[in-house]
């Protein structure tokens, strides 16, 4: 049962959109079946009474009814495939085969019905579920035959019916063929549309991200602090931007090797962004330099976090490298109002070059300095 029955959290729009095509499938297609045999029974080929027409109808529209009501109360929701369609062609399968049981001369045409049934699985169903009601629909068609012809030889020219039942299955082999390609195409652009899905994503990710250490690229660093400025500017929060630039790390990848190399600047991505929360982020500028953006912040806040950062990450051990210790010089700088970017960004860059200057490992706050030709607050 645990197979059959689970939530799928269905949105309503979807739900919305099985029970229209519920109640199409087996609205339309039942009147479609119930007018041919009401056909079949004018011209005299319904073998049975007027009753047994009525009672007959009256049962396959109650399983249609049943299955509208289910759909309609939203039980179908905790179906393993609330669109309910292999249900439906099954009930509705079963039906059709009921009532060709009755109908001598027109037998075949009630039978071509199956197609129509069919195909409402084709792009919906499994190729093997529907190979099986193909299977089903075919042997019962025989069955009847030999039990009409048994029961009720006259009614039948047994030869003109078994070609019309050879006919029938070489039909329904053809339309399983169909469905079966159908399924195949399906299947492959289901995968193709994953795999495209999983490009997009990463292409996505390429053009705000850094590979190598997932923290932003300068690009879109560079976009997201102008918004930040432009918040800054209006009052909203102070905010402190830093340069970080790893020490000596030519030599680090000199000794210890590139891909060790690779492994300190995820690891100093790691520690950054730990340290980091709601609005403020890092990025990575390109080779050993970073941009820690601190928002909501006053310099002595930032100035701690930096401090922070650059503790931890003189106390980080490498496996392959246990007698590494990694140092990094820092230039903070808090936004001034007014202070053009390029000119908030030199004033940090300028701190940095004053950490390395000073023998590098060390945190420098850039001095706030009155614009030219403006006061500054
Ligand atoms: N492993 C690795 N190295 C990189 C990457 N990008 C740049 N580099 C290397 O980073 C090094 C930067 O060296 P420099 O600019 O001389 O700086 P430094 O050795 O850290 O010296 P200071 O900054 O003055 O302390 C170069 O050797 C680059 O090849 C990368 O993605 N991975």
């Amino acid at each position: 049962m645990q197979g059959w029955f689970f939530n799928t959290g269905l949105q309503d729009s979807e739900q919305a959109r099985i029970v229209r095509r519920v109640l199409f499938a087996l609205v339309a297609g039942g009147l479609a079946h119930t007018l041919v045999c009401w056909i079949a029974a004018q011209l005299g080929f319904f073998r049975g009474s007027n009753a047994v027409f009525f009672g007959l109808f009256l049962a396959i529209w109650s399983g249609h009814v049943a299955l509208i009501l289910f759909t309609l109360a939203g039980l179908n929701r905790r179906l393993r495939d609330p669109a309910m369609t292999m249900p439906v062609i099954w009930w509705s399968t079963t039906a059709l085969l009921v009532s060709a049981f009755y109908i001598d001369q027109a037998r075949l045409c009630v039978m071509l019905l199956f197609f129509a049934i069919l195909q409402t699985g084709v792009f919906r169903s499994r190729r093997r579920d529907l190979v099986f009601v193909g299977i089903y629909c075919v042997l019962v068609y025989l069955a009847i035959l030999l039990l009409v012809s048994r029961w009720y030889p006259e009614a039948v020219d047994r030869q003109a019916e078994l070609i019309q039942w050879g006919t029938f299955a070489v039909m329904t082999l053809a339309v399983a063929m169909l469905a079966s390609e159908i399924g195949t195409i399906r299947n492959t652009l289901a995968r193709r549309n994953r795999e495209l899905g999983e490009i997009v994503e990463r292409i996505q990710r390429l053009a705000v991200r850094d590979e190598l250490t997932g923290l932003y690229n300068r690009r879109y660093a560079m976009e997201r602090l102008a918004k930040i400025r432009e918040m800054a500017g209006r009052g909203a929060f102070g905010v402190v931007i830093a340069y970080a630039d790893l020490d000596h790390f030519k030599q680090i990848n000199d000794t210890y090797g590139h891909a060790l190399g690779d492994e300190v600047l995820r690891r100093f991505a790691e520690r950054a962004s730990a340290l980091l929360s709601g609005r403020d982020f890092c990025a990575r500028f390109g080779g050993e330099e970073f941009l820690l953006v601190l928002a909501k912040t006053d310099m002595e806040r930032a100035r701690s976090v930096l401090e922070q950062l650059r503790g931890e990450l003189a106390q980080e051990q490498f496996e392959h490298a246990p007698a590494l210790r990694v140092t990094v010089s820092q230039g903070l700088a808090e936004y001034i109002e007014g202070e053009p970017l390029e000119a908030w960004l030199a004033r940090a860059d300028e701190a940095l070059y004053r950490a390395k200057g000073q023998g590098r490992n060390r945190t420098v706050v850039a001095p706030r300095r009155p614009l030219e030709g403006g006061p500054v607050g």
